[in-house]
């Protein structure tokens, strides 16, 4: 890091997306001070979300620093902070807090109005960004960019952690462990002794499935087309492995005819919009229930019969598994310290911020679940 003639301003190095599917250049960048109500983080760590994969690979918006599941210190704050100061430990969130609204105010949803996802690349509060690569702008990702040194974050898009927990290993909270979590817990509310399929065994399905686990689950069956996701997905509650290319006939006929009439709850992980529709038959009649999470990288349009709701199903989503990002984050950290959820044996791989490439090969090859990226100290 260096200071620059510009007050508050620190160059430091950013790993900047110049085009859709392209190596990340490092770079050194710019990084505006933090404006009112936003504080600057220095990143500590920050794991590669299937969500970031997706992004780089599949939209328009560049140059661009991706990165949201991350873990960092205060390193300034801006005017009007109260609640953080420098030296403090925090995530990152995707999607905000703001306490306020509509949606924050109430305990049916977590989809903040002012603060939630914020898909075009610049800041909440001004619309502008706070990146700069030989003085133009730089757009963010989902208001965090963390594939950064340094990078500015509304306070609303930042939750404060216990100063006891490792960074390198509960940023992987901060988005992915979080979300399949939650859609077990806060959204399908999965029952004691239910049957489970889970659809993508990447760390947001194995984590929707250590929260069916936990709940109580009695049959939990991961699908995923890469036979490479089944040994480890056993660790996280999967009791078996279906994979639909090794099959004869479709998949959701295959768990209709061994669950006896179809799952209590299926959970969709993979960002196929086609496996929403197969998840919601291989529901059961009555009360099935199909949760999906991925995020599309292609026409994000679902076609499904009329008759499979009709029939008594549910499909729900969620974005980061209906917690309120701010408040609820840093009790699932106290959880993970007291030993209560599994977060480090989601990290397969431990990489310096130099090879974040290598973390994009790796997601991309289906070779990891979560790869933690170490910024220099
Ligand atoms: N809703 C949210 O809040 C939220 C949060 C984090 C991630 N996501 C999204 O959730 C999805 C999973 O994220 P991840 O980080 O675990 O990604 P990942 O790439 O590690 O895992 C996805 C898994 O799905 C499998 N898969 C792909 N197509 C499939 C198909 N047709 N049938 C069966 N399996 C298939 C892949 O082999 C892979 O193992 C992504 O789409 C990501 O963008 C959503
Ligand atoms: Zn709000
Ligand atoms: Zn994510």
């Amino acid at each position: 890091m260096s200071s620059s003639l510009r007050p508050g301003v620190i160059t430091c190095k950013a790993a900047v997306a110049y085009g859709a599917g392209q190596p990340l250049v490092i770079e050194e960048v710019e990084v505006s001070p933090p404006q009112p109500n936003e504080i600057r983080i220095k990143v500590v760590c920050t794991s590669l979300c299937g969500s970031d994969v997706g992004a780089w690979l599949s939209q328009s918006l560049f140059p661009r620093i991706f990165g949201h599941e991350a873990s960092g210190i205060v390193e300034s704050i801006g005017e009007g902070v109260t609640e953080f100061k420098e030296g403090d430990h925090v995530l990152t969130l995707f999607t905000g807090e703001c306490k306020r609204c509509k949606q924050c105010t109430s305990d049916k949803g977590n989809a903040c109005q002012n603060l939630g996802l914020e898909r075009r690349g610049i800041m909440h509060s001004d619309q502008k960004t706070r990146f700069f690569v030989r003085g133009a702008p730089v757009f963010h990702f989902c208001a965090v960019s963390s594939f950064s040194e340094y990078t500015v974050v509304h306070t609303g898009c930042a939750a404060k952690v216990d100063l006891s927990a490792p960074l390198e290993k509960i940023c992987l909270l901060s988005c992915g462990i979080a979300s399949g979590l939650g859609a077990a817990w806060n959204v399908a509310d999965v029952s004691k002794g239910s049957t489970v399929v889970i659809f993508g065994l990447g760390a947001v399905g194995l984590a929707a499935a250590q929260g069916a686990k936990l709940r109580g689950a009695s049959r939990i069956i991961g699908v995923d087309i890469n036979p490479r996701k089944a040994e480890q997905a056993m660790k996280f509650g999967v009791d078996e492995y279906l994979n639909p290319k090794d099959l004869d006939e479709p998949i959701s006929q295959v768990i209709k005819r061994i669950t006896e009439g179809g799952a209590d709850y299926c959970f969709e992980c993979t960002g196929d919009v086609s496996v929403v529709t197969t998840a919601l038959q291989s529901c059961c009649d009555g009360w099935g229930t199909t949760v999906t999470l991925g995020v599309p990288r292609g026409k994000p349009e679902i076609t499904a019969h009329y008759g499979l709701l009709l029939t008594g199903r549910t499909l729900k989503g969620t974005m980061f598994g209906g917690w309120k990002p701010k408040s609820d984050i840093p009790l699932l950290v106290y959880r993970y310290l007291k030993k209560e959820i599994l977060v480090d044996e989601f990290v397969t791989h431990d990489l310096q911020f130099e090879e974040i490439n290598k973390a994009f090969d790796l997601m991309k090859g289906g070779e990891c679940l979560r790869c933690v990226i170490h910024m220099p100290k």
